[in-house]
């Protein structure tokens, strides 16, 4: 031990460090990678055999790792001072006061992780900013550790992470592309060198794309804003469908067959939440915006108000279809997660949803496969605002159901909300025999097979599609 190849130290152990360094290790058995984090909890998390994140396939990489050269630690000063490599992956939400509040990202704890790296760093090191940030991050990153008073030399490199939640295993250890963005200067080509070959253990050459730092950092903001583009466009597309009886599948099938627009990231739904898209646009907004490119700034934004009226128009529709009222009726909720295969409920559209009907003085009954009802609560609270003192009796407003059955037993009606596979495989006739009638169930991703629900007796409707004709 200790005949390292490389030293790599990554400070922030969530969704992105955890993973991404356990993939590391995972390929280069020789690089001894350290995740750092001035949360104790959380790494005692990682230690543990109850990981502070649910992604599929992640269990597996650590248990495989950990403890052979993929270490969790909250020793940041010394784990920092041994790294040759240091990925700052830390959290950079938007802004909640001051300037630019509501829009700007905050990048305080980039800002403090540089403090860190230039106060107990001996030797030169590359910095590797894996957060998502506003273009020119780098550059203060860059300055603040100049500030150091032993001479030590940094190169700062921007090498954002493009995972998706629910995929990030595979999307790690299969990425479509490697990004790398640094100074083109000869320092700056050798550094970026030094992560090309960390990365070449296990991605073709050709997916790993070299550039200049701001068309890096740049380049993860414009990546999310496309993404969500495509799902607002969609949605948007959704609420004609139902104007007019099209279907929305089957526009997103025939304009998704044309190899221009192709057919992902077209799946109506109830919005789309997450910690990355409305943060990332609304940081290129605001870029946008302190560059006096009004009309540009106009433009993305409109992606984040199309997804504000797909989540009321959703709830809405459930006041409206059940004679206008929900109040005292018990809504059964499937799913609180922001997508499958995770237990994040950061954004997720279903609190939004859940709020609009807690207004309403809807009864929830409350059933995700990972989520647990204290992150529900917190998320409340901090997506919407939502407390005992602005919904008076929320506890008792909402309940966690322990399985789908109990959630739907005398419901009037079901909303689902996350795209959980198993929902698809429900009995729905059971459902329905123990709910109240007429028995309503509104499906914000489109997930059922309607004709058989009509069948069955529900009252059914799905984002986008032709409507019953009595609605
Ligand atoms: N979640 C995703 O799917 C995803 C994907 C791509 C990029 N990103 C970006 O990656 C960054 C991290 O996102 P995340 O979802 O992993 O965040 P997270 O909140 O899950 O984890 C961030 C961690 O950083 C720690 N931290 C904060 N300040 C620190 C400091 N000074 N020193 C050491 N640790 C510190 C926090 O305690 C926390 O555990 C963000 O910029 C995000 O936009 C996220
Ligand atoms: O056709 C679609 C695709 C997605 N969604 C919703 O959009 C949101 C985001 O989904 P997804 O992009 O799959 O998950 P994230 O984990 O948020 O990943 C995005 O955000 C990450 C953080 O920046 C990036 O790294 C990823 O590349 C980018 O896909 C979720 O609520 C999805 O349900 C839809 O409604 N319809």
């Amino acid at each position: 031990m200790g005949d390292w190849e490389l030293r790599i130290v990554c400070m922030g152990a969530g969704y992105v460090g955890g993973p991404t360094m356990a993939v590391i290790a995972k390929k280069c058995p020789r690089i001894r990678v350290a995740v750092v984090d001035i949360s104790t909890s959380q790494i005692d998390a990682w230690n543990s055999k109850d990981l502070p994140i649910y992604e599929p396939g992640l269990q597996e990489v650590v248990e495989e790792t950990r403890g052979k050269n993929l270490f969790f630690s909250v020793d940041i000063d010394a784990e920092v001072a041994a790294a040759d490599l240091i990925f700052v992956s830390v959290n950079t939400p938007t802004k909640l006061t001051g300037i630019g509040a509501g829009r700007a990202a905050n990048v305080k704890n980039c800002e403090l992780c540089a403090r860190k790296i230039a106060e107990v760093s001996t030797s030169s090191k590359i910095v590797v900013e894996k957060s998502t940030v506003p273009v020119r991050t780098a550059d203060a990153v860059r300055r603040v550790l100049a500030t150091n008073d032993k001479g030590i030399k940094f190169q700062v490199l921007s090498n954002p992470e493009f995972l998706a939640e629910g995929t990030a295993i595979d999307d790690l250890m299969d990425p479509g592309r490697v990004l790398i963005g640094g100074e083109q200067t000869p320092d700056g080509l050798a550094a970026i060198e030094k992560l090309v070959k960390v990365y070449a253990h296990w991605v073709p050459r050709e997916r790993i794309l070299t550039t200049n730092l701001w068309s890096s950092e740049l380049s993860k903001l414009v990546a999310n804003a496309f993404l969500a583009q495509r799902v607002s466009s969609i949605n948007s597309i959704s609420a004609l469908c139902e104007a007019t009886d099209a279907d929305v599948s089957e526009v997103a099938r025939a304009i998704g067959s044309d190899h221009r627009i192709g057919s992902k990231f077209l799946q109506a739904s109830v919005g789309f939440g997450g910690s990355c898209f409305q943060k990332d646009i609304l940081n290129l907004v605001y870029l946008c915006e302190s560059f006096g490119l009004e009309e540009v700034a106009e433009y993305w934004n409109q992606v984040i108000k199309m997804n504000d009226y797909q989540k009321s128009r959703f709830s809405s529709l459930i006041v409206s279809r059940m004679f206008n009222t929900v109040t005292g009726k018990r809504i059964a909720i499937f799913g609180f997660a922001f997508k499958k295969d995770t237990g994040d409920t950061r954004e997720t559209a279903s609190v939004f949803v859940c709020r609009n009907l807690l207004e309403e003085r809807a009864r929830l009954h409350v059933f995700d496969p990972k989520v647990t009802r204290e992150q529900m609560m917190l998320e409340f609270e901090y997506s919407t605002g939502t407390t005992e003192k602005t919904v008076p009796g929320l506890n008792e407003l909402v309940i966690t159901a322990e399985c789908p059955y109990e959630a739907a037993k005398g419901a009037h009606a079901i909303a689902i909300l996350t795209e959980w596979d198993e929902f698809k495989n429900y009995d729905y006739q059971r459902i329905y025999d123990s709910m109240a009638k007429p028995a309503f169930i509104f499906d914000g991703r489109n997930i059922l097979d309607q004709a058989k629900l009509g069948q069955i007796g529900f009252e059914h409707y799905a984002i986008g599609k032709p409507r019953r004709k009595e609605w």
